[in-house]
């Protein structure tokens, strides 16, 4: 078994926010609350800690009260730059990210990534959701060994960008969702409403 105590959990809050006109995606209201304090709730009582990843607006991040940590890598490379921050910064053998802008996820989610990791003998676990019928992995969410860090720097130093073609490298689990719902992220601002009761 997996203890949550064992488990860092990340919230990735670095990206531009292009599609919603360039925000911070985090700090964005949804129901009077930024979605990653959304994030944050959700994920704090899944994990024995929890660091922020974000690359603007630090203050506001660390007034929620967890170390804020910044990507290492310039020019905003994409989600991978923060899987390394915030496996640079974990002090427990396992991490589990999670994305600002998808505050509805599984309440059990690193759960049950962590019981199918375990069961597996996996080094990471990802869930996938069936979306048209069709299987869909969700990459920015993922349970890792924090040992896997020797092997991020590698595959970002060489140019890799995608988070399945790196974790493909290694022993992982797909863990199934049944509620693609769930897995809904704001990525518009008609998106952010949606979200809205
Ligand atoms: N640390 C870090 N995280 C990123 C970066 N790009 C995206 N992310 C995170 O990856 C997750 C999914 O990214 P997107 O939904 O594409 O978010 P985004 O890049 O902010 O938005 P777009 O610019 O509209 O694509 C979000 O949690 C982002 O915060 C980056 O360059 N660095
Ligand atoms: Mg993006």
């Amino acid at each position: 078994m997996i203890d949550a105590q064992d488990i860092t959990g990340l919230i990735l809050a670095g990206g531009r926010g292009s599609r919603m006109g360039g925000v911070d995606k985090g700090l964005q209201n949804l129901n009077g609350l930024p979605m990653a304090m959304h994030a944050l709730l959700r994920l704090q009582p899944q994990v024995g800690a929890v660091l922020i990843n974000a690359n603007r607006n630090l203050a506001a991040y660390e007034s929620f009260g967890v170390p804020v940590w910044p990507d290492a890598l310039p020019d905003f490379p994409g989600p991978l730059a923060g899987f390394m921050a915030g496996l640079e910064h974990c002090e427990t053998p396992w991490l589990v990210t999670v994305p600002c802008d998808t505050p509805r996820f599984p309440a059990d989610l690193v759960a049950r990534l962590a019981a199918a990791a375990h069961e597996a003998g996996a080094d990471a676990a990802l869930p996938v959701t069936e979306e048209d019928g069709r299987p869909q992995v969700q990459p920015v969410f993922c349970l890792m060994k924090a040992s896997l860090l020797e092997s991020l720097v590698r595959f970002t130093g060489e140019g890799g960008r995608k988070i399945d073609r790196w974790i493909g490298q290694h022993r992982h689990v797909e863990v199934p969702f049944g509620d693609a719902e769930a897995f809904f992220n704001a990525n518009t601002l008609a998106d952010l409403r949606r979200l809205e009761p």
